[in-house]
């Protein structure tokens, strides 16, 4: 039969398409840095203790199997709300709708679908540059993606000025994709009092908030600090939603555990919201698996467990912050590289935006099997002891 005669045969994906290319390559020097997964300093794939430890612990309740509500696990949701909006829950929580979400991408989805739906503006407006998948999420659900000012090239950090200008050029009430901490790719975030400023613009604009908190914890290593923005804006009665995952900051990337969650002005309104969200929900994929949802439900309602998984986030975020240290010293201090890589320090969080260029990118893939997303962003994770200085002597071959 000829019915998909006109099927196109579509590009491979930018983000994992690279890992695709890595496990084809048979070099034993091979390095993805390409996917932004933590690996430990045996670039090994990283399951928690405290995971390792809830799983056990659950298994043994022998709990059954059955349909999750719509919106997911309540005591779940309520621990991830209560980890992202902190000491500004207790004064939303009558007003705050949530949902377990299939991890992060899955909050995006609900979000782009709620918007396109519900809110009067059809137009969001994402960072320059932003997360590959942010485009392919929003204009699938039928919003118009354009994008506001934010990576400044020449000092391979924020443009602030241009940021704000094109807030505050964007026509009032237009839905903003904020990034609330360690920010992809670019590894580059706003400092509390550029927040400030943001939040500032937004509500002179009366815009639209949607935070995408993929990071939280794995940033710094501190909660409260990649939170920032998020209690900011929703202690700010902005309007706004949040996209949670625990993907990383819990390594649950293949359990697919997150959280959608969005303000109304009060309970009458929240209940209109949810039961919207839970007919959007039914109707994209009915209910959310539960088993990542336990799981981090359990590590988060068990204080002596939480704070072993605080612990790990923190030894996480650590390992990243000794890789940024030691490429930029062996660029710098060794092979002294004649450019500065102050900015691989700067950084923060799983990515760093090396400035390298695509044809450098194709270089380090062809000629040292090192491999990285053409815009030049490398997973900070990929690095580890044995092969930072590789990687270093690779930049400075291509940048010299
Ligand atoms: C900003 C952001 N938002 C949402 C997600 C979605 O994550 P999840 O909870 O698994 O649905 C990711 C993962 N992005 C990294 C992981 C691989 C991917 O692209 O997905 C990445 O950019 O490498 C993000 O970087």
């Amino acid at each position: 039969f000829k019915v998909w005669a006109d099927v196109p045969m579509g590009p491979p994906d930018p983000i994992f398409g690279i890992t695709e290319a890595y496990k084809k390559d048979g070099d034993v020097k091979k390095m993805n840095l390409g996917a932004g997964t933590y690996r430990d300093d045996a670039g090994k794939p990283y399951v928690l203790p405290s995971v390792r430890q809830a799983e056990t612990e659950l298994l043994s309740q022998k709990l059954d199997k059955e349909y999750a509500p719509i919106t997911g696990i309540p005591s779940f949701r309520v621990q991830a709300t209560k980890l992202a909006y902190g000491d500004v829950y207790e004064s939303i929580k009558d007003r705050l709708v949530s949902a377990q979400s299939i991890s992060g991408t899955g909050a995006l989805c609900i979000a782009a679908n709620f918007l396109a739906s519900f809110y009067p503006s059809k137009t969001i407006y994402v960072s320059d540059p932003t997360w590959g998948n942010h485009k392919n999420v929003f204009s699938r659900a039928g919003l118009t993606v354009k994008s506001y000012k934010y990576y400044d090239p020449a000092t391979r950090g924020l443009d602030i000025k241009g940021m704000l200008s094109d807030l505050t050029s964007a026509p009032d009430g237009s839905i903003i994709l904020l990034h609330a901490c360690a920010h992809n790719p670019t590894g580059v975030d706003p400092t509390k009092a550029q927040w400030d400023d943001i939040l500032k613009t937004m509500q002179k604009k009366n815009h639209f908030a949607l935070l995408d908190m993929a990071y939280q914890g794995f940033a710094s290593g501190d909660f409260a600090r990649d939170a920032y923005a998020t209690r900011l804006f929703a202690s700010s009665n902005v309007p706004m939603l949040l996209c949670q995952s625990f993907a990383k900051n819990m390594g649950l990337y293949g359990e697919r555990a997150g959280c959608f969650s969005i303000l109304a002005n009060d309970a009458e309104e929240a209940a209109r919201i949810e039961s919207q969200t839970k007919i959007l929900i039914r109707a994209l994929y009915s209910n959310p698996p539960v088993n990542g949802a336990r799981i981090a439900n359990h590590i988060l309602s068990n204080p002596a467990l939480r704070e072993q998984w605080a612990g790990e986030v923190v030894g996480m975020s650590e390992r990243l912050k000794s890789m940024r240290k030691a490429l930029r010293n062996i660029l710098e201090k060794d092979l002294k590289n004649k450019h500065s890589w102050k900015h691989i320090t700067d950084q923060i969080g799983m990515f760093c935006y090396t400035g390298l260029n695509p044809q450098q990118v194709d270089v380090l893939a062809k000629q040292y099997h090192i491999y990285l997303t053409k815009n030049g962003r490398i997973s900070i994770s990929g690095l580890n002891t044995s092969n930072v200085r590789y990687f270093a002597e690779a930049i400075n071959a291509v940048t010299s």
